[in-house]
């Protein structure tokens, strides 16, 4: 503690009158203490303006008739300091008068024995203690209210305001000179944020309850120059020593950040990021809302259910950024074909749903997704790209083709298959039959899920038969699925399913290896060496792993790659000429053969096929079989087999079934073939048989 803090200041001219005060001070105290001795008002106040004492007794000056005068001056020059009025009976007008002023108590010295003043100087020492602790205790809330984020205001009990911290002047815009002793509801403007209603005074209902209450959730402070915030917290009732309600006291804070992130949280969690178009859950409550809104009305509604076609090629071959893009211009546009109360959500992917809630006949649904599909089919400019996209569309009718959400979106899934299957660039309404074909595309993928694990899959070949010398030249490997419920499959049956589901890619490894292990088995049995040809889907052949793959095939199965010929659909190769080359040239790199299978119905370039590494040309057997018939078809056959002759590939025809057919080919100086003609595919053991027994005409 300070020194100065226990001194006390005797101001006394007269010596043996200092005495006895001192020594009455001596016995007020418990301990030891600083006594100053001080004879005139100058020296006095000067003390005080430098130091903080405890008290001062003040005698001398009251005595006359500026003694209030003199007080004021020396209480002046430091309020804090307790001061005792020593004064005669004849001046106690003058000391009750310093006492109103600020003095702490008076002694009439006609009466003044060392006791009384000795008693009168513990209470005033006393007081002193209660009211450094009341200052203290004073100071230490308005520092901390002033220094915590919230703010605060007080009122008393008719609601007019007696205190409010700097943040409250802040969020009210009322400084605390202006507010105090106005009404709380001049200063505290409130209103619920959604209604914009003038919401109760808070603090009105936390004096009648008498208990804390909150704020209610959506309420919104008007600042005093119209600036709103988003505010929470609470107010509570101020009670005095005896319990009852003196004012009350409210304490807020600004939460508009937080609600804004809470809004836009919301906002996150029912939309796409990509599109921000309502998401799957959004949709899924507009859609409930709709249908009941649609059943109580009797009316109809629409969901469109609409996937790109054939999205996928432009994300591999451009990337996802582009992607991302094209995905964005079409939801764009989606959203413009459509009512501003219709839904237009992205479920993911390339899918997108329109809810069209409110239809008069399922003819409006039609008109809208022609609409839609004529707007898709307007370029997209992405970056340097010209894109054009078309789609798939599904419809279902709410209450005909569902009265649910789930299945009214189910449906329309089938009907969308179904688009696909017509040739994509469609729209197509639900019929139940629908329902049939994608309950068993389900049980076919949930099949596939676990028939390379349980060994279903094997492989028949067929052998491709040379025309002049009816040698065996190679074996294109096919694969059957030995289903455990609907007997042997054919991969027509799933090939389409399993590209769709990626299934594709362990099915075409297992395909890949097992063709080769056979082919080095035949091998080993001392049957003479052939290629065996694998077919690659467009799924495969686009997959980042297959070269990898297709040379640790070849390493782990020890068979020379002169043994393996790689078939590729037409339509696989004119996808993406570019980084198909790459692909082709590095197989080729390999000493892998590459056939283009079916051709004759991809439209490939003269100048790709020029400039892709191929060894041969597989003509389709469409043609094959009309050729007899169909002279277009014969022209085709020519013309393909003159195209592979000049570019030095060999030509093999597929699907020779008669014996006409092969005099045409042979005519034609087709050089290969296989079909039934000449041998079904059949399973390995036939196979080595058939290999087995060959020979050269
Ligand atoms: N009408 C008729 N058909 C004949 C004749 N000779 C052979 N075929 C059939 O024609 C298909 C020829 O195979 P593809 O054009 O490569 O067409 C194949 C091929 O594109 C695909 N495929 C087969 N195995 C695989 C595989 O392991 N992976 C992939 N990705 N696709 C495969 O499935 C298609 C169908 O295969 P399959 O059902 O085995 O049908 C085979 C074969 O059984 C004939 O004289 N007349």
């Amino acid at each position: 503690m300070d020194k100065q803090d226990d001194c006390v200041l005797i101001i006394e001219s007269d010596p043996d009158a200092a005495a006895f005060i001192s020594a009455a001070l001596v016995d007020a105290k418990d301990g030891p203490f600083i006594v100053e001795w001080i004879t005139t008002l100058q020296d006095g106040i000067e003390r005080l303006k430098k130091g903080k004492a405890k008290a001062v007794l003040l005698n001398m000056f009251l005595s006359d008739s500026k003694g209030i005068e003199t007080f004021n001056k020396l209480y002046a020059s430091n309020s804090q300091v307790s001061i005792l009025v020593l004064s005669d009976q004849e001046h106690e007008e003058v000391a009750k008068l310093a006492i109103q002023s600020g003095a702490q108590d008076y002694l009439l010295t006609g009466f003044i024995d060392a006791h009384s003043l000795s008693r009168a100087i513990r209470n005033v020492m006393a007081r002193q203690v209660v009211e450094d602790e009341l200052f203290l205790e004073k100071e230490r809330a308005q520092v901390t209210l002033n220094s915590i984020g919230d703010a605060v205001i007080s009122t008393d009990i008719n609601g007019n305001i007696t205190y409010l911290n700097m943040v409250a002047e802040h969020m009210t815009g009322w400084s605390q000179n202006e507010a105090v002793g106005q009404p709380f509801t001049k200063v505290f403007q409130l209103i619920d944020g959604l209604t914009r209603e003038p919401l109760p005074n808070p603090m009105d209902s936390a004096v009648q309850k008498n208990k804390t209450v909150g704020i209610d959730i959506d309420s919104v402070l008007i600042r005093r120059d119209g600036v709103e915030t988003s505010i929470e917290d609470s107010a509570a009732p101020i009670r005095d020593r005896g319990g009852r309600v003196i004012g009350a006291v409210i304490v807020f804070h600004d939460v508009s950040a937080i609600r804004l992130m809470a809004l836009k949280m919301s906002h996150q969690a029912q939309h796409d990021f990509l599109t921000d178009l309502p998401n799957r859950s959004l949709l899924n409550d507009r859609l409930t809302q709709a249908i009941s809104q649609a059943h109580r009305s009797q009316k109809q509604l629409a969901v469109l259910f609409i996937d790109l076609d054939h999205f996928k090629n432009i994300n591999d071959s451009l990337g996802h950024l582009t992607g991302d893009k094209l995905l964005q211009s079409v939801a764009q546009r989606l959203t413009a074909c459509v009512r501003s109360s219709d839904t237009v959500s992205r479920q993911g992917g390339d899918e997108f749903i329109v809810l069209l809630a409110d239809v008069d006949h399922p003819s409006a649904a039609g008109y809208s997704a022609s609409k839609i599909l004529a707007a898709l089919l307007e370029q997209h400019n992405i970056d340097q790209h010209e894109l054009n996209v078309t789609m798939s569309i599904g419809i279902s009718i709410f209450p005909d083709d569902g009265e649910d959400a789930d299945t009214l979106l189910k449906n329309a899934d089938a009907a969308m298959y179904h688009a696909k299957e017509q040739g994509r660039n469609n729209y197509q309404f639900f019929k139940q039959e629908m329902n049939d074909k994608v309950v068993e595309r389900l049980s076919v993928e949930n099949g596939l899920r676990q028939a390379l694990a349980r060994q279903e899959f094997i492989l028949h070949f067929q052998p491709k038969i040379h025309f002049k010398t009816g040698l065996i030249t190679g074996a294109e490997a096919l694969i059957r699925w030995q289903h455990p419920d609907r007997g042997l499959l054919h991969p027509q049956q799933f090939i389409k399913i399993a590209e769709d589901s990626g299934f594709i890619i362990p099915i075409g490894q297992w395909m890949l290896k097992t063709a080769c292990q056979q082919a080095k088995d035949w091998q080993h049995e001392g049957l003479r060496p052939i290629p065996v040809s694998v077919n690659i889907s467009a799924v495969e052949f686009r997959h980042d792993g297959l070269v990898n793959n297709i040379r640790n095939t070849l390493a782990e199965t020890e068979i020379e790659a002169k043994y393996l010929e790689i078939e590729l659909t037409e339509s696989t190769l004119v996808q993406d000429a570019k980084s198909t080359m790459i692909t082709l040239h590095a197989l080729k790199a390999i000493g892998v053969k590459i056939a283009i299978d079916d051709f004759g119905t991809g439209y490939s370039s003269l100048s790709n096929l020029r400039q892709f590494p191929i060894d041969t040309l597989k003509i389709d057997q469409s043609f094959v079989r009309d050729m007899i018939n169909d002279d277009d078809d014969a022209l085709i056959v020519s013309a393909i087999i003159g195209l592979g002759n000049n570019l030095n590939f060999k030509v093999s025809a597929e699907g020779v079934e008669t014996q006409k057919q092969l005099a045409f080919l042979q005519a034609e100086r087709c050089e290969e073939g296989q079909g039934y003609y000449f041998n079904p595919p059949v399973d390995a053991v036939a196979f080595a048989t058939l290999l087995g027994t060959n020979h050269a005409a």
